[in-house]
């Protein structure tokens, strides 16, 4: 997810998003739906890793970012590898 908030807009609805951006993450990581949550080092971006239950929820909760309509985010699914040792039984 990469961030770009305008210049332009009210630095208190700035703070707000951000706020609300946080809390609403952190419920989800609780949750156990958002696994992990990266900062991509000198950029306003991060990784995040989900466990959903379908792309349908996935797109629920990224349409749900309160930054999202300052976001381009990209998707890319992921599936267990084979040689993981964690997958091995
Ligand atoms: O700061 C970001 O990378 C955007 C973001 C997503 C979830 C969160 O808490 O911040």
């Amino acid at each position: 997810m990469d961030v770009a908030i305008p210049d332009d807009v009210d630095p208190a609805v700035r703070a707000e998003a951000i706020a609300t951006e946080k809390a609403y993450s952190q419920e989800l990581q609780r949750g156990g739906e958002w696994v992990h949550i990266w900062r991509v080092v000198g950029q306003y971006s991060n990784i995040s890793i989900f466990d959903v239950a379908d792309n349908e929820r996935l797109h629920e909760i990224l349409w749900g970012l309160p930054l999202f309509k300052w976001m381009t985010v990209v998707v890319t699914p992921l599936a267990g590898h084979p040689s993981d040792v964690a997958l091995d039984g």
